[in-house]
């Protein structure tokens, strides 16, 4: 998905962009902030509690064990240790709680966000991207960054608060533990510098390979009768074989990281441990006095309850970093999918062209796709191309296209150069010429998915715009589901109404449950001819004021094309369309033609 992943990059810039993903991923948490306050107050209040537990535990084994007081002595510190004991079993709780829900709701809110930044870069953006890479996106992407928000944000928090709690109750009793904890604490951060600079690495080269093996597989799963009928199902079995091994050999690598360095962890944090021990040890032999007064066991009690606590928050905070390096790895590959890191608030995300869908469209804001320039529309005129228009006279251009040069993302030439063209409200044009001269590409741009290279292409304000394409997709749900897509609230008589026009009522009178026969991934296959006339219903029923149709009679016999464009003649009253074509009676019932230039390399 994304070939940065290994690309080495200069260290302030790595840094950089570190500090922004980090800026970014924090941003997510925005909505949930109080609520994710409260999870690490609580937390921080726990590990707290372990100083009047410690206390609680020495004062009594002191009381009991050694100064042979009697059982009514423990009585004040068995209810100190029972309190303490309860208060941190709640404030865990608690915590654990509020942070589980905070971060399904960090996920699902990104999830949701995801698909809106997605939806929002359109058609043209979608169609050079593989769907199970954007899957990912959503999925093991997002799910890589739970223990971020769960888990490193809280240890953070615990790790600022808790040991330095701990430092100055040990340092009130013995100033030389309190030395030893000082001294050793820096190990923690140390060892987590060290396990970052290659677990972030790692973390993205393992939701590279997963990324990857999702879109294949998405992608051979949709063509699996084709691999049937070459007979490459064993190579393809190979070639997915191959892609898990990649995946389970990455996810190793990043498993080894993270035992490898609480291994450590622990090992260090053993070792200060036993360093405090060895040291009251030898106070106690009287073979060390570093103290110059005597030590009273209950100090040294205190100190060993204390010591392995003084670390625990370190050693999570050390293992959630990790899961940090995980989360800025996934959000690497976020900023890879999107070009830049997307600002998910979904109002501002929202495109400029929004309502634009599969096949349909909804009234529209601004006019003018992004980067093109705003300029009052032109007297109607043709240029660019060759053929006729029917213009009325002093009818202001709906679509207005003046010097565009057209180009899809990543070709290496424009599809249309230098074309301008306008078109009056309530006219119909056939764009004609030969295949892959650019007439969808136009359509592409007048729909605002595809914006200009150069020059202007814009479409009165407030217009409502439907587009049926030449290739549309059919959801798995009924006939009817499929039609009301852009238009869910309309009347069963609408969607009735539109399927006739559209000519879909004549081959749904012979499928199994009429309009309710479920179509679609799962469902009852239509032809390419019969798919079309789906997608052309799906745009009628949204009253377009701009009708975009690309090929809507292509595989259709000279009967039904003539009956579709009777019908369309009654429906289409003052709507204006725009309509591709090879068809000389589709150019005929549009009445105006306009002949696109031949492609670029062949004028060249
Ligand atoms: N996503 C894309 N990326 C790069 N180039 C593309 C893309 N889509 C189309 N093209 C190229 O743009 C040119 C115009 O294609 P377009 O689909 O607009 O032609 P067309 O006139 O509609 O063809 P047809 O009549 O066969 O439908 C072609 O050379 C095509 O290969």
């Amino acid at each position: 998905m994304s070939a940065q992943a290994s690309a080495p990059l200069p260290a302030t810039t790595a840094g950089a962009q570190r500090r922004q993903r980090t800026q970014w991923l924090d941003a997510r948490l925005s909505p949930w902030r109080s609520r994710h306050r409260i999870a690490c107050a609580c937390q921080v209040l726990a590990g707290w509690m372990w100083i009047p537990q410690a206390a609680a535990i020495a004062w009594a084994l002191d009381a009991l064990l050694f100064a042979g007081a009697g059982l009514g002595a423990v009585r004040a510190p068995m209810l100190l240790l029972g309190g303490t004991l309860l208060a941190r079993t709640v404030l865990v709780w608690a915590a654990q709680r509020v942070q589980a829900d905070v971060v399904e709701s960090v996920l699902a809110r990104m999830r949701v966000d995801i698909a809106t930044a997605i939806a929002a870069r359109g058609p043209v953006w979608l169609r050079g991207r593989r769907s199970g890479a954007l899957v990912a996106l959503s999925t093991s992407h997002v799910d890589a960054t739970a223990n971020y928000f769960g888990g490193y944000l809280v240890a953070r928090a615990e790790t600022l608060l808790v040991p330095v709690a701990i430092l100055v109750a040990v340092f009130c009793v013995d100033w030389v533990v309190g030395l030893l904890l000082l001294l050793t604490a820096p190990l923690a951060p140390m060892f987590m510098m060290l396990i970052g600079m290659g677990a972030e690495t790692a973390g993205r080269r393992q939701l590279v390979a997963l990324a990857r093996a999702g879109a294949h597989f998405t992608d051979r799963l949709r063509g699996l009768d084709l691999i049937r009928v070459y007979g490459r199902g064993d190579a393809e079995l190979a070639q997915v074989g191959e892609a898990t091994e990649t995946i389970r050999v990455r996810s190793m690598r990043v498993l080894r990281i993270a035992f490898l360095s609480s291994a450590v962890l622990e090992f260090f944090a053993s070792v200060s441990v036993a360093l405090v021990a060895v040291y009251f040890g030898f106070t106690y032999l009287g073979m060390l006095d570093l103290r110059g007064e005597t030590l009273p066991l209950s100090t040294g009690l205190f100190c060993l309850l204390l010591a392995p606590e003084f670390y625990a928050p370190l050693r999570r905070l050390a293992a959630n970093y990790h899961d940090r390096a995980n989360a800025l790895a996934a959000v690497a590959e976020i900023e890879a999918a999107f070009d830049g890191l997307p600002d998910l608030a979904v109002k501002q995300l929202l495109p400029p062209r929004a309502g634009e869908g599969w096949d349909g469209g909804k009234p529209r804001g601004p006019t003018h796709a992004r980067g093109a320039r705003i300029s009052p529309p032109p007297q109607p005129s043709l240029a660019g191309g060759g053929g006729s228009q029917s213009d009325s006279p002093g009818a202001a251009a709906l679509v207005c296209i003046e010097g565009a040069t057209l180009r899809h993302p990543g070709a290496r030439a424009p599809a249309l150069q230098h074309v301008s063209l306008q078109i009056p409200a309530g006219n119909r044009l056939a764009l004609v010429g030969p295949s892959g001269s650019g007439k969808s590409t136009l359509l592409d741009a007048i729909a605002g998915w595809l914006p200009a290279e150069s020059g202007v292409v814009s479409v009165a304000p407030g217009t409502r715009i439907a587009l049926a394409s030449q290739r549309p997709w059919l959801f798995d749900g009924s006939l009817a589901d499929n039609i009301r897509i852009g238009a869910p609230d309309a009347s069963d008589a609408d969607v009735a109404e539109a399927a006739r026009v559209a000519q879909v009522t004549r081959f749904a009178t012979a499928l199994p449950d009429g309009m309710d026969t479920v179509i679609g991934e799962r469902g009852f296959g239509l032809s390419g001819g019969e798919a079309r006339r789906v997608a052309l219903a799906r745009a009628l029923l949204l009253r377009p004021q701009l009708l975009l149709l690309d090929e809507p009679t292509a595989f259709l016999d000279a009967g039904t094309e003539g009956d579709l464009l009777a019908a369309l003649d009654d429906w289409l009253q003052d709507c204006t369309v725009v309509v591709a074509t090879h068809s000389d009676a589709v150019v005929a019932w549009a009445g105006a033609q306009w002949r696109v230039p031949p492609p670029v390399e062949q004028s060249a």
